[in-house]
C-alpha cells in the first residue's frame, strides 16, 4: 500500500474530524472512517476527506447475506473510496458477491476500491475464542483459514493481528494485504484491544499497513503522536 499507516478517525463529528485533522494541514493522509462517524456524518464525511485528499478506508465491515452485500458494496462503490471490508465469517460466497458489487457499482475507467475480509477482531481473545465462539481451533489457525477463504474468494487482503502475518503469509503470499489494527506503543494502555503489537513489531511481521486510532486521537499532541508511531513503523529510532 503506498501510505501504509492508516489513521482511525473514531469521532462522533466532522466538526471533530476537522479540528483533529487542522494540525496536519498540507499533509495527505490514510484515513479510516469507521461506524461512529459514518453512522453520523454520512457521504459529507467522505467528501470532506476526498476534497481534503486523504485516501479512505471505509471500515462498515459488512456481514450478510449474498445478494444484500452485494448490493450494498453497489452502493459504496459509487462513493469512490478506496478501502473498503467485510466479515470472512460471512463465507466465501458471501466476500465473492463483495467484490461482484464492487466490480459493478464503479464507474468506467476508475479503479474498484480495494476489498479486505476481518478474520478475528483483535479485541478477540483465546478464551473468547474458545468459550464464546466454540472454536476448538487456535486463533492462529482460525484467521489463516480466513484468510486463504479471502485469498480463495480474490479478495485483496485481509484485517488481523500482527501476530499472525507471518502465517498468512507463508499460506498465501506476500502480495496478499495484511492490515493491522490493535497497534499501541510500548507504555500505551491495550484499551479494549487483546491482541496488540507495537509499530516496530509490525514491520517486522510485514504486515501491508498498520492502522492506529487513539494511541494517536487521544494523545496530547496527536501530530506528535503520529510521527513517533511513523517513525518507529518505518524502523527509525525512537525512544518512548
Ligand atoms: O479487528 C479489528 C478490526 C477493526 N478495528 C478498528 O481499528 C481501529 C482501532 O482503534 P484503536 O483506537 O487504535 O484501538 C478502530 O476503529 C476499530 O474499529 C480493530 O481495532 N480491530
Amino acid at each position: 500500500m503506498k501510505k501504509p499507516f492508516i489513521i482511525a478517525l473514531d469521532f462522533s463529528s466532522l466538526h471533530d474530524v476537522k479540528n483533529f485533522l487542522a494540525p496536519f494541514q498540507g499533509e495527505s493522509l490514510y484515513v479510516k472512517v469507521g461506524m461512529e462517524l459514518f453512522y453520523k456524518e454520512g457521504l459529507a464525511i467522505v467528501s470532506y476527506l476526498k476534497e481534503q485528499g486523504h485516501e479512505i478506508f471505509l471500515d462498515l465491515k459488512l456481514h450478510d447475506i449474498p445478494n444484500t452485500v452485494k448490493n450494498g458494496m453497489k452502493s459504496l462503490a459509487s462513493l469512490d473510496v478506496d478501502l473498503v471490508n467485510v466479515h470472512a465469517a460471512g463465507g466465501t460466497h458471501m466476500m465473492q458477491s463483495a467484490l461482484e458489487g464492487l466490480e459493478a457499482g464503479t464507474s468506467a475507467g476508475k479503479q474498484r476500491p480495494l476489498c479486505i475480509a476481518v478474520t478475528q477482531l483483535t479485541s478477540t481473545s483465546d478464551t473468547m475464542l474458545k468459550e464464546q465462539q466454540l472454536i476448538t481451533h487456535s486463533m492462529q489457525e482460525v484467521v489463516t483459514h480466513y484468510a486463504s477463504l479471502a485469498h480463495q474468494s480474490k479478495l485483496d487482503g485481509v484485517v488481523c493481528s500482527t501476530h499472525e502475518v507471518p502465517s498468512i503469509r507463508k499460506a498465501v503470499g506476500k502480495s496478499f494485504l495484511t492490515v493491522t489494527p490493535g497497534i499501541r506503543m510500548a507504555l500505551d494502555s491495550n484499551d479494549d484491544q487483546v491482541r496488540v503489537a507495537t509499530p516496530e513489531l509490525a514491520r517486522e511481521y510485514g504486515a501491508s499497513a498498520i492502522v492506529v486510532g487513539r494511541s494517536v486521537t487521544n494523545a496530547s499532541n496527536p501530530v506528535e503522536a503520529y510521527y513517533q508511531m511513523l517513525k518507529q513503523w518505518k524502523g527509525e529510532h525512537v525512544s518512548q
